[in-house]
Parts: C-alpha cells; structure tokens; sequence
C-alpha cells in the first residue's frame, strides 16, 4: 500500500453521524489465523470474513514466500491457504520489520518443522514491545534459542508439553506458545494467559483444525499435543475495535449509528464507558445502537488486559474524553509509550498534562481543524474522529497507519453523513481541498 503514504483524508467537521454501519472480520484474529495455516499439513484452511487490510496483505506475502499456497478473493473476504507443500523456516527482516505480529509464525513454524529462524520485531511507535515471553514458552517446550544477526534462531528435535507461566497476559506469546503446544508431544499448561476474544478464535478453529485446546478465554490454557492438523473451514469473528471506533465516532458526533454485528460481549469495557459519559448504548438483535448526548460527561479510563479497557481503543477514546465537560483521567498500563497523538490533538487545541503513564486531559474540546500526521493505527482513527467534529477543516496524512486495520473507514463514515474524503497530497492545496469536500 505505497500510495497509502501519498495521500491524506479530509474532513469537514461539524455532521452529525446516522444510520448503519457494518463491521469487518478482526485483524488482530486474523492474523494468528492465518499463520496457523502452517500447522496445517493435510488440506486446505479456508477462512470466511478476512478483513481486506495491509497488515493481511503483509501476512499473505510472509507465508507465501514461507511456501503457503494462497487464494484470496477480496470481493468475497474469502482466502484459502494451503500449507502442505515443504515449507521455508525462516521470516527475513523485510516482512516482520513491516509488521510486528510476523511473530506468530514463529510457533507454528517450530511445532510443524522442528525449526524457526525468524527476524528479531524490534518496537514500534507505541512501545519497545520484546517477545522474551514468547521465547520462554517455547524453550519449557525443548526448543534452544539462540539469537545473532538480528535473528532468532529455534530448533527442536520435537517440542514436549510443559507447564508454563506468563508473567503478563500478552495476547501474542499466548497464541504463539498455544500453536506450538497443539503439534508437542505431551500436555502443555499455560497460565496468566491473555483472554482476548481473539484468543478464543483462534483456539476455536486450532479444535476445528483437530487440535486439542481448552481453556480458551480463561486465565489457563490446557494444549495436548496431537501428531497433524487438517484443513478446516472458519468465519472470523467481528473486530471489535473497528466497532468500537464506529460506537465512539457516533457518541463523538452526538448522532445515532447502529453498528450492525458487533458483539457486545466484546466490548463490554467500552459500553460501560460510554454510558458512563452519558452516551446511550442499546443491545438489538442487529447490532448495538449508539445514541450520543450533547452533555458528555468526564470519566477516567485505565487500560488493562481483556477483559479491561482494550489499550487498542485508547486514543480514540481519549477524543471522547476531551469532548466531555471537566478533567478525564487516562491511564495505559499496557504499552509504555501509546499517548504520542496526543500532540497531535494538541495541535488542533486539545488541552492536557502527561505525567508518567497518565493524560490528564481538560475539556470540553472545540477541536479545530488542521495538518496532522497519524503516529499509529489507532492514532490515525482518533485524528478522523477529532476531525469528525472539529471547526474546519482536518487533514490528515500517514494513511499507511489507518490502512493497516481499517478497510474503507473514509467510505463508511461518508455513508453516515460525514463529510470526508481521501485524496492525493498533491491535490490538497488548501483551497482545492475545501472545495472537493463541499462537492
Ligand atoms: C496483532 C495483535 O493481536 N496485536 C495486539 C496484541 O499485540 P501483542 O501480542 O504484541 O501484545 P502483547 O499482549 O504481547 O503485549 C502487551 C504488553 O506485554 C509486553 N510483552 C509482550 C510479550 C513479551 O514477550 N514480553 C513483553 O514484555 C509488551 O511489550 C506490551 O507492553 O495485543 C495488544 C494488547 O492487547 C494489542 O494492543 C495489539 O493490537
Ligand atoms: C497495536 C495494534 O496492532 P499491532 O499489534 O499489530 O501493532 C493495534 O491493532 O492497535
């Protein structure tokens, strides 16, 4: 998605946001999913609701060059993965620099083929992000790590259960030591796992895939090891963070969007949020529907581990705090560094104070449109919803970032009235600009 880093959107602020809205397939299930495709030595995985993103695109290069065959009809969200040909062990650089959760083919990789050489992550613009969990996991399993040239190298002579304990829930150390664990021989414990409905997905289609997971959702993850997994069909759960995003986008706009499928069980920590600033959420058979207020009251959010504030939902919420009325306190406890677009917002006259892992942020907010950059994925989200009811004007460039984990958000908020749109930077000389959006 190069053109992605050479284009902006632009967006009017002051519309009101009504109607319906539908949610994609979750990137951060799919990912996982798709790299589970290597455990898979008979038949092909066949996966329903893929979310058309870079970061899948990102992961469909990683595996193909890994040697998966792959069929992916974007017009249908369907793709077929295939995996039973012989398979490369090693992910260069160029593809897990691209994209952090590259990671998870490293577990998968080991369990199929005794051995992984996959390129180190490193951070990224919301923290320093190490994968010594992941590591620890699959050496209780016998597999000797080492690492040099800016690689992590594994091999095993077979992967044995073991007992193992987190020492923080992270949602990619619990996928990638689960996957190992469904090929090791013996019965694999983990504990202080990550209980994110991604989590459970993936697990659900490991079962499918004739693995032996239980535990899924809860704190303790019970593998025992099987010799092969077969090819199965799956639908990809809901993301709900995009739903989030939309639920927030509605109360940001004082309007009323039914966001169709979302789950609500998924997003309990938002809702309760929401209602808390004065924000009706309605639970209905299609969806849940979110009424906002013009009174929106401040409210202090931490983020935690599911089933806590998701920190992938922060920034965005953090739009909606500075709309309220009165302090807000925000608190990250997940990512040592996810507060960045915050100067970003104070750009377009948002007012706080960061001391350590805290925003205490002051409204009520008039944003005022302006130039500014997306630092992240959920960075660029929050700039759309703060443009969404900013005076002006709000252009916003970095696109590359929303690309990664929102498919047509631009398209989707112009359908709820909104008026927005994404054009070449070239073409964004101010005034050319504002008439193309009054268009
Ligand atoms: C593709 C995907 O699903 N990404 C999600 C996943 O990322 P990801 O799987 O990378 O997140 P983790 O849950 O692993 O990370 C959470 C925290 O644990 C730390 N940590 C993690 C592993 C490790 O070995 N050592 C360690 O210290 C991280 O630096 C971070 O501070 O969960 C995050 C937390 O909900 C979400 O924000 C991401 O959207
Ligand atoms: C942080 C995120 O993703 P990733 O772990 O892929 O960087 C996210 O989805 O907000």
């Amino acid at each position: 998605m190069e053109e992605s880093r050479l284009e902006k959107i632009i967006v009017q602020g002051g519309n009101r946001l009504v109607g319906e809205v539908g949610i994609e397939g979750a990137k951060n299930a799919v990912l996982p999913i798709l790299a589970a495709s290597i455990l898979t030595s008979d038949g092909d995985l066949e996966l329903e609701n893929v979310p058309v993103l870079s970061d899948v695109h990102m992961m469909n290069n990683l595996l193909e060059f890994l040697n998966v065959k792959i069929k992916f009809d974007e017009s249908k969200k369907v793709e077929i993965l295939n995996a039973t040909e012989q398979l490369s062990s090693e992910a260069p650089f160029q593809y897990v620099s691209k994209m952090r959760a590259s990671i998870v083919v490293f577990g998968p990789l080991l369990a199929r083929l005794g051995r992984a050489r996959v390129a180190m992550p490193g951070g990224c613009a919301i923290g320093s992000r190490p994968i010594d969990l992941h590591l620890k996991g699959l050496a209780a399993m016998g597999a000797t790590i080492n690492q040099h040239d800016g690689f992590i190298d594994a091999r095993t002579d077979g992967l044995k259960g073991a007992n193992i304990y987190l020492d923080f829930p992270s949602v990619g150390a619990t996928q990638n030591i689960m996957m190992a664990a469904t090929l090791a021989q013996g019965t694999t414990i983990i504990e202080n796992v990550a209980r994110e409905p991604e989590i459970v997905d993936l697990a659900n289609v490991l079962n499918q895939m004739g693995a032996k997971v239980s535990g899924a959702g809860t704190e303790r993850i019970k593998v025992i090891g099987v010799n092969r997994l077969h090819g199965v069909k799956h639908t990809v759960i809901q993301d709900r963070i995009e739903a989030g995003t939309f639920m927030v986008a509605a109360a940001a706009t004082n309007g009323n969007v039914l966001i169709k499928n979302a789950i609500a069980e998924h997003n309990r920590p938002l809702i309760s949020k929401l209602e808390e600033m004065g924000v009706t959420v309605q639970e209905e058979a299609a969806g849940i529907r979110v009424i906002g207020t013009k009174y929106l009251k401040s409210t202090n959010v931490k983020t935690m581990p599911h089933p806590g504030f998701p920190t992938d939902m922060q920034p965005q919420i953090a739009v909606l705090q500075l709309l309220a009325k009165g302090e807000s306190t925000l608190t990250e406890t997940v990512f040592e560094n996810r507060f960045l677009y915050l100067e970003e917002l104070r750009r377009m006259n948002a007012r706080f104070k960061i001391e350590g892992n805290s925003a205490f942020l002051t409204g009520p907010t008039q944003f005022q449109g302006t130039q500014v950059n997306a630092t992240d994925l959920r960075a660029a989200a929050a700039l759309v919803l703060a443009g969404l009811v900013a005076d002006g004007y709000t252009e916003i460039g970095q696109l590359k970032y929303l690309d990664r984990g929102y498919y047509h958000f631009h398209q989707k908020l112009a359908a709820l009235g909104a008026k927005i749109k994404r054009i070449a930077t070239e073409s964004s000389s101010s005034l050319k600009v504002q008439l193309s959006v009054k268009d």
